[in-house]
């Protein structure tokens, strides 16, 4: 049902209120921070909080976080007081962009001063920067970096391996072109400060991240290993040991709510310290929307219910996992499985494509012949045979448990078996 307009009071610093009547399905956390940004012209914001009914205030960064705020409103609200139409306004409280240097419990101590009014060039882009053109988080700036090397490339960006010259840190700093507003770069920037709190030895640290005209570079802890793709096939009980890393990495995330939605060979680092720790946490739904937006495209590990646009949780990590097992474990994808995870209008590919052609390899005859069987198959069925796919991990050569643990990371057992 859907809930009726009411009044939000935004109530600045020095206590003076403004209301605001809204209709919760259709206001935005953007909308809101625009509202701040006309009534507050010389403050920029990025949250802004409301009190529980413990007084404690409760921060908001996202459409999501948003909801649940609704929810808890009138959640909270008197029965006859609904019936009768009396919704006293819910007082929010604008959140100042802050500089998270107290908050990086990694102990970074850099330069926090004002910004440089000129940023050095990128080191694949020339061109100078002013300040309007630097939107920031952390304490690292791009002229503070001194860029040694690439580590590699992705979908969305390129991976540096770079120096933080004031501390002689070594980083790995992500860079991703975006082409979105400064509002949203500011969204991001905001829903990115939860990795500070981030304090686990499965978990990447996170430095700082930074907008440099349309660019935005995510410093991260560097390992010297790189990414687990470079050693597959991996040793099975070498995978046993990967595997507890990830799974403590995953329910830790899990425990502050947030969802890795990228898990894949290339996101689990090693180090020669031994350490194996995941990278890439979607924290940042804005950030998620717009590399999604950006680059469309699904990929092979994906859940099948996320492919198909429907809402993902857990049961979906637990199915990313499974595939990565099963490459790390085999050296290849469990293809012919996974061909259906490729969506149907996605980068051009359908669900009736032969794997090869998926892949982007040459295709011919075979490749018909794949496609009139998938289409066979659902006009007997009227069905897709891929409705509930199982991975199977058949070759012999690994132990019952590997591949008992490998096929139960199916969306439709966890969801069963643990209720997720
Ligand atoms: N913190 C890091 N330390 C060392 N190497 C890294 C680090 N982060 C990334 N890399 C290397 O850079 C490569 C590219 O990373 P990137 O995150 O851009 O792409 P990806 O994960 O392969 O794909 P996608 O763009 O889909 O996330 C990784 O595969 C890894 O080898």
């Amino acid at each position: 049902m859907s809930e009726p307009p009411f009044t939000i009071r935004i109530r600045s610093e020095n206590n003076e209120d403004m209301d605001w009547m809204v209709k919760p399905d259709e206001v935005t956390f953007l909308q809101t921070l625009e509202v701040f940004s006309q009534i507050m012209p010389n403050s920029s914001h990025t949250a802004f909080e409301y009190e529980d009914e413990d007084g404690d205030r409760i921060t908001v960064r996202s459409d999501d976080e948003m909801k649940d705020m609704f929810n808890y409103y009138f959640g909270e609200m008197k029965e006859e007081d609904r019936a009768r139409g009396l919704f006293p306004p819910l007082i929010i409280y604008p959140k100042h962009g802050k500089t998270p240097q107290n908050r990086n419990i990694h102990g970074l101590k850099i330069r926090t001063g004002s910004q440089p009014e000129e940023a050095a060039p990128a080191p694949n882009q020339g061109g100078q920067v002013g300040l309007e053109g630097i939107l920031f988080c952390g304490d690292i700036t791009k002229d503070s970096l001194h860029y040694v090397q690439m580590l590699g490339q992705g979908n969305g960006g390129r991976v540096y391996r770079a120096v933080h010259k004031p501390t002689g840190k070594v980083m790995a700093v992500k860079e991703i072109q975006l082409d979105i507003s400064v509002v949203i770069q500011k969204q991001i920037i905001s829903e990115l400060e939860i990795l500070y709190k981030c304090n686990s030895r499965m978990i990447i640290s996170f430095f700082g991240a930074f907008f440099l005209e349309n660019r935005i570079s995510m410093c991260t802890e560097f390992m010297d290993g790189g990414s687990l793709d470079r050693y597959m096939p991996v040793e099975e009980k070498v995978l046993g040991q990967i595997s507890l890393c990830v799974i403590e990495g995953m329910l830790y995330m899990w425990n502050l709510k947030i969802l890795h939605r990228d898990i894949k060979p290339y996101n689990i680092l090693v180090n020669t310290a031994g350490e194996v720790k995941l990278c890439d946490f979607g924290v940042s739904t804005q950030l998620v929307k717009s590399i999604a937006t950006t680059f469309l495209g699904t990929n092979v590990y994906m859940a099948p219910e996320r492919v198909q646009g429907h809402d993902y949780g857990k049961p979906a990590e637990v199915w990313s996992f499974g595939v990565t097992l099963f490459e790390l474990a085999c050296g290849k994808l469990p293809f012919a499985s996974l061909v259906k995870s490729i969506a149907t209008t996605f980068l051009g590919t359908n669900v009736y494509m032969a794997p090869e052609r998926v892949q982007g390899h040459d295709y011919g005859k075979p490749a018909e012949v794949w496609s009139f069987g998938v289409t066979l198959f659902e006009l007997a069925c009227g069905k897709l045979p891929f409705a509930s796919p199982q991975l199977k991990l058949s070759d012999e050569q690994f132990s019952p448990q590997l591949v008992d643990f490998v096929n139960k990371c199916d969306t439709e057992h966890v969801a069963e078996e643990y209720g997720v």
